[in-house]
């Protein structure tokens, strides 16, 4: 487990993190929502030891990183880094044989994510002559190439097609299936809602929420409900403290306290046939409005 504690930074007078507190599971594929200059960077870099923290801890499985450790991470950073004058599969056979794999293997691999990441026919192509979305893929293989124990991945799916957001997403699964701790940021609320196990939300410096996708919906669920019968439930208007937000003859969605809400089930079953009655779960973009305020 890749665990940040209380983690602290400034650059001069601005605080840019303040006491960050997270941890991505073994296994856990943890996707990291923030707005723009929220903070996610600066908390990446940290993790990769590229940038130091002004107080704050960062370990794995309980233990402070070392630099050994860090050099079984995978890392994609913001500012994208291959060289653009190489091809793809020397420059990943390269970045293997950097992190001490063999020739062989190290060829293996490469071949293994290019055919993985749909780069078959850019294979001898220099990075350069690549469309953005394949130089995107070709990062994500070059932070994979080596087997890490731990991936940090900064916007792996910003300027990649649907398409390709399926591809990358089936082997970042893949690598978490196997137990790798995998954190990435994104701004595509609705790609992290669809697929990540946990979710971690930082908003100007500080972490506003944390926990598993249902987790942060259930405790996020509020005061609003849905019920929907079998006749026209016009009736729930006139209820005390009950507020009708939407209606559509036997469907409503309403706001009450849990025991207004009760009443209105009562009346419901007493009117006739109830087919559904539950609090509505917000969605992950409704939650990030709510907890960024
Ligand atoms: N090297 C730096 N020097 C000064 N300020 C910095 C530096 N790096 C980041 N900051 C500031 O720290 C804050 C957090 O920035 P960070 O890049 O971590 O946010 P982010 O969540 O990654 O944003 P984005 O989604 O826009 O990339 C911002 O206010 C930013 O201006």
């Amino acid at each position: 487990m890749l665990e940040i504690r209380d983690v602290t930074k400034h650059f001069g007078e601005r605080r840019a993190l303040d006491s960050v507190s997270f941890t991505v599971g073994e296994g856990r594929l943890t996707g990291f929502v923030g707005g723009n200059g929220a903070g996610k960077t600066t908390t990446m870099r940290i993790m990769l030891g590229v940038l130091a923290a002004d107080s704050g801890t960062v370990s794995l499985d309980g233990r402070p990183l070392t630099a050994d450790d860090r050099r079984r991470f995978g890392y994609m950073p913001e500012e994208r880094g291959l060289y653009p004058k190489m091809k793809v599969h020397e420059q990943l056979v390269y970045l293997a044989r950097l992190r001490g794999l063999r020739a062989g293997d190290a060829a293996t691999k490469a071949d293994d994510l290019i055919d993985r990441l749909e780069l078959t026919e850019r294979r001898d192509e220099p990075i350069e002559k690549l469309s953005l979305g394949n130089q995107q893929r070709a990062q994500i293989a070059a932070a994979l190439v080596h087997d890490p124990d731990v991936l940090v991945l900064d916007e792996p799916f910003s300027g990649l097609d649907p398409m390709a957001v399926e591809t990358v997403l089936g082997v970042l699964a893949e690598r978490a299936a196997r137990g790798v701790p995998v954190l990435f940021s994104s701004h595509q609320l609705d790609v992290v809602e669809r697929l990540c196990d946990d979710i971690v939300v930082i908003a100007g410096g500080s972490i506003r929420a944390a926990g598993t996708r249902e987790e942060l919906r259930a405790a996020n669920a509020g005061k609003q409900w849905e019920l929907q019968v079998a006749d026209d439930a016009a009736w729930v208007r006139e209820l005390p403290d009950v507020d009708v937000v939407e209606f559509d003859g036997g469907y409503v969605l309403f706001e009450a306290e849990p025991a207004g809400a009760q009443s209105v089930l009562q009346h419901a079953a007493r009117r006739g046939e109830v087919h559904r009655f539950a609090p509505r779960r917000p969605t992950l973009t409704e939650i990030f409005r709510e907890v960024v305020q």
